[in-house]
């Protein structure tokens, strides 16, 4: 098994001659956390809308676990194990969290909503949903409806719902964006948690979360990479100093402020 689960050559993205994505090579390895970041329009949703396929590459090339999904459709890509959060796993708020794990590992085995299962099979479900629910400490909220559950739970229950689908790497947009205080500890932690045995590649604002969580950082401005490495090394990178002045006071100085 190679040391890279995903890579990237090339790749790039343009809008009607806007390069957005500019020759970017990424190369994840497998079992570390990777983290994506930038100013604002450097163009970091956009890297993880190609990698997902919900947009086509204008050129460059995708490999992951060794093969390559240029060109395949988002399904295919979560069949291979490679699933995006916060995205793909809609909340469904007039059920239950539990009902809504249960969706998704229905979905996760391709019986997409079909509610006439045998009694025995559903409680199949419950259980592993059930357990699905604990990994990411909710628990105690499995009979609340989900939409009643807090901002932080809300994104706990679509981990969970992603987890249904037995990602081997998991693609996390901003899992801590709009978040108090106690949330973003509470979703660090369950990240690391799932990041377990997986392989996670975030996008992330916070800078103090990408510290404490992230491996490996990319740096991205203006669609191009900048920089590369762990934290202590992208944030004493002078071009990286330079691309978050006057957009972002996290990056100076080598110190992050989140
Ligand atoms: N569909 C589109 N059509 C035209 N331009 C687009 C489109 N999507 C993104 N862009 C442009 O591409 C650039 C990169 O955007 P992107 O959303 O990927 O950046 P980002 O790093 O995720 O930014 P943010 O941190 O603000 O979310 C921006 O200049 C944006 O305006």
């Amino acid at each position: 098994m190679s040391d890279t689960i995903l890579e990237t050559e090339g790749m790039t993205k343009e809008f009607r001659g806007f390069v957005a994505v500019s020759d970017v090579r990424l190369q994840v390895r497998r079992g570390t956390i990777h983290g994506l970041i930038g100013p604002n329009g450097a163009g970091k949703t956009t890297c993880f809308n190609l990698l997902t396929k919900f947009l086509p590459v204008t050129r460059g090339k995708i490999i992951y676990e060794g093969r390559d999904i240029t060109n395949l459709k988002p399904a295919d890509i979560a069949r291979l194990g490679l699933v995006r959060s916060f995205q793909i796993s809609a909340v469904f708020p007039h059920l239950t969290v539990l009902e809504n794990v249960r969706l998704a590992l229905q979905r996760a085995r391709g019986n997409s909503f079909d509610f006439w299962r045998p009694e025995s099979l559903l409680k199949r479900y419950d259980s592993r949903a059930m357990e699905l629910l604990e990994d990411v400490g909710l628990t105690e909220y499995a009979r609340h409806n989900a939409g009643e559950l807090s901002y932080g739970r809300k994104r706990a229950l679509e981990i969970a719902t992603t987890l249904a689908l037995e990602p081997t790497m998991m693609l996390l947009d901003e899992p801590t964006a709009g978040m108090t205080h106690d949330d973003v500890d509470r979703i660090v932690a369950l990240v690391r948690r799932v990041a377990a045995g997986r392989t996670v590649l975030l996008v992330e604002h916070n800078l103090k979360v990408v510290e404490g969580l992230c491996d490996t950082i990319t740096v991205l401005a203006r669609g191009s990479v900048l920089a590369q490495g762990d934290y202590a090394t992208v944030s004493r990178n002078p071009d990286v100093q330079a691309a978050y002045l006057g957009t972002d006071p996290g990056i100076s100085g080598g110190t992050a402020h989140g």
